[in-house]
Parts: C-alpha cells; sequence; structure tokens
C-alpha cells in the first residue's frame, strides 16, 4: 500500500534566517509530486525535511498518519537518489544494489533475489558485474535509482537526478523514472529547477518561490491556467503586457494602442479601467498582415522546421516572442510590419497590482 504525505505548516530556520514559513501541502499515496521553482526557493531544504537530513523548527511532517518529525533518517523507511547519483566507486553494480540490504542483515539468497529483480525493472541487469567507472551518466543513475527503491521504502526522495547527464539521456532517463515509479507504485517526491521536466515527469506539481508555494496543480493546469506572473513566467515562455479592462465594458481587456479583446472567462470582480497584465505564450499569437490587433515589426525569426519563432517589437517599443501557426508556409521577412491578434479562449489575464489571476477557473 502506498502512503501519503502531509507537510503541515512547516517552518525552517538557519540561525535568524527563515527559508521556509509555515509551508503546507499534501501528497497522495503512490503520487508523483514535484517540486519546482528556482535556484534557492527552497526545494532541496524541503525534500531534505522529509527525509530528516535537516531539523524542522515548526509544523509537522505525517507519513499516513504517523508524525515523522523526531524519527531519524534511516529509520523513516525512506529512499533517495541524489544529482551527482552517489554510489561506491569501488563496488560493482551488483554490490552497490545489494549494499542496503546487506546493512540490513537479510538473508543471502533473499539478498540475491531482490537485487536481480530491482536490476530487471531499471534494466541493468546485463551490467551487474561492472564496476562504476564503466559504466554511462545514466547507467549510474540507474544503479543510484535501484539501491534506493531495492529497500522497498515507502517514499523515495529525488534532488534533481538529472541535472549531470547530457540532454537526450535526460529524457531518456525522466522517461523510465516515471515508468519505474508506475510499475511499483511509489509516493514520489521529485525536485527539479526545469520546468519542463517537471511538466512531463509529474502527476502534480508545486511551484515554489522564496520558500513559498505559488501554485499546486496538474502540470496541464500550471501551463494553461497559472495564478499570477511568476507561475505564468517560469513555466514556458509568456509574454507579458500592459492592459486595462474596458471602461464601459468589464468583459472587454484593451491594450496599449487600443486593441480589444472580448474575454468570456473574467471574474465578476473585475472593474472597469482597472489595470491588468496580460500574459500571451508565443503561440497564443496569430500573425496577421493587417486588420485589428496589436501593430508589431518583426526583428528577426528563426525557422524551426515544423514551425517558425519570430523576435518582433510592439509599436510601444516592448520586445516579444511570437510563434506562427505550423499551418502558415512562408517566412515573413525581417523588417516586415504586421499585427498581432490573441487567442482570447488561451491567454491569461492577472491584476497589475496583486499579479494574481482574474480568469475564472484559475485557482487563487
Ligand atoms: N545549511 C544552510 N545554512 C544556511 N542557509 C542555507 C543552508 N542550506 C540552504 N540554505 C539557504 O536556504 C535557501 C534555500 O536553499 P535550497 O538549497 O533549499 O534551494 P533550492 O531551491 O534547492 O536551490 P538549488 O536548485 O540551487 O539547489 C537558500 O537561500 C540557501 O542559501
Amino acid at each position: 500500500m502506498s502512503v501519503s504525505i502531509s507537510i503541515e505548516e512547516v517552518v525552517k530556520k538557519y540561525g535568524n534566517d527563515i527559508i521556509i514559513n509555515e509551508l503546507s501541502l499534501q501528497i497522495k499515496p503512490g503520487e508523483f509530486f514535484t517540486l519546482l521553482g528556482p535556484s534557492g526557493c527552497g526545494k532541496t531544504t524541503l525534500l531534505r525535511m522529509i527525509i530528516g537530513f535537516n531539523s524542522i523548527e515548526g509544523g509537522q511532517i505525517k507519513v499516513d498518519d504517523r508524525v515523522v518529525n523526531d524519527i531519524p533518517p534511516n529509520k523513516r523507511n525512506m529512499g533517495m537518489v541524489f544529482q551527482n547519483y552517489a554510489i561506491f566507486p569501488h563496488m560493482s553494480v551488483k554490490e552497490n544494489v545489494a549494499f542496503g540490504l546487506k546493512m540490513r542483515k537479510l538473508p543471502e539468497n533473499q539478498i540475491e533475489k531482490q537485487v536481480d529483480e530491482i536490476l530487471k525493472i531499471v534494466k541493468i541487469d546485463h551490467l551487474k558485474d561492472r564496476m562504476p567507472v564503466k559504466l554511462s551518466g545514466g547507467q549510474q543513475q540507474r544503479v543510484a535509482l535501484a539501491r534506493a527503491i531495492v529497500i522497498h521504502p515507502e517514499v523515495l526522495l529525488m534532488d534533481e537526478p538529472l541535472s549531470n547527464l547530457d540532454a537526450k539521456l535526460r529524457v531518456e532517463m525522466r522517461n523510465a523514472i516515471k515508468n519505474i515509479q508506475r510499475q511499483i507504485n511509489i509516493t514520489t517526491v521529485y525536485v527539479t529547477h526545469d520546468q519542463e521536466e517537471a511538466l512531463a515527469i509529474s502527476d502534480r506539481i508545486a511551484v515554489m518561490h522564496n520558500g513559498v508555494i505559488q501554485q499546486i496543480d496538474t502540470p496541464q493546469n500550471i501551463y494553461q491556467r497559472p495564478v499570477n506572473t511568476f507561475v505564468s513566467t517560469f513555466i514556458g515562455l509568456s509574454n507579458i503586457l500592459a492592459a486595462e479592462i474596458d471602461k464601459e465594458d468589464s468583459s472587454v481587456v484593451v491594450f496599449e494602442g487600443g486593441y480589444r479583446v472580448r474575454m468570456e472567462n473574467l471574474r465578476d470582480t473585475v472593474k472597469a479601467g482597472q489595470k491588468m497584465l496580460v500574459s500571451v505564450r508565443p503561440e497564443e499569437f496569430t500573425v496577421k498582415t493587417a486588420g485589428e490587433g496589436l501593430k508589431a515589426t518583426i526583428m528577426s525569426s528563426v525557422f524551426l522546421g515544423l514551425t517558425t519563432h519570430y523576435f518582433v517589437k510592439l509599436a510601444n517599443g516592448q520586445e516579444a516572442q511570437v510563434i506562427q501557426d505550423p499551418d502558415v508556409k512562408d517566412i515573413i521577412p525581417d523588417g516586415t510590419e504586421i499585427v498581432l491578434g490573441v487567442k482570447t479562449e488561451k491567454i491569461n489575464v492577472f491584476d497589475h497590482e496583486s499579479k494574481a489571476t482574474v480568469i475564472r477557473g484559475g485557482k487563487q
């Protein structure tokens, strides 16, 4: 049976510095849960509090209904995988994976059975007699993963496990990790600063900034309906444009230059004349040669096969990025004046002051 993790108003202090202040979140049994945020936001600190490497200065962490605050790390029944693999260089693959079981004094034949089983799951059973120095980075990370899960922990924790691998291997390994996690159905907390990795691998993501959770949601909702401008710009690429709510009609957003778009999903709380920030992803623009829209000039373009990526300057001098619809074939030359429409059902609108969403269905 998989376990749940409850983090309840936890506090982490280093001296007088409060790094995490009364942070709460719930992780469901068997869930692949990711802590995502920029460097220094407190992801690793929180992960280390869960496993017990860091003390907890307030609040509590529960596994199911057991409070683990005062349980030492080696008694918490959790496995951890680190960025730098941390496998023993003088032991073969098999010996590395068997190590935790030997420490637990399991009988020899059971150790062998469990090690064989896990090596098959992480798909390195053919390498079991190799020494780590003769393994690729991806293979070493599979050993580290095998070593973490062979002890059948209740919780698997991973701290940037893929950041030492090259781009191609990262994609391969994140798929492998996801499949293995599904197969053994273990509650997993994963730390990364790579938003694409988080979107690809997670059931749910907590986006953190300065020790504070900004949003907890599915990858799709985090991408499509960010709750504030921090999440909107941290996840994927967003153009943030100034606008205001029309003075007469509070369902119309008016951009600088007078381009007006009617929005069906603004909250009822928006007020006529209120200043807004509109987040438009590059693919949420439509490129036109004339008509209603934001006037822009193409500065440069990059042909990417399926799409063309344009770097443009808007009439107010602001730079923006635009991805042209894949069905438009001709690349528009630099210097061309264009008009950008926005796909109203997809864009997000935030209050200028609070930076929080004013879209209905965008959670707050
Ligand atoms: N042992 C420590 N003593 C004092 N401050 C610390 C200690 N460990 C971390 N910090 C501080 O706590 C904050 C959060 O650090 P943490 O390592 O959790 O961030 P992170 O989001 O995991 O970043 P990264 O992706 O760079 O690892 C940072 O400001 C860091 O300087």
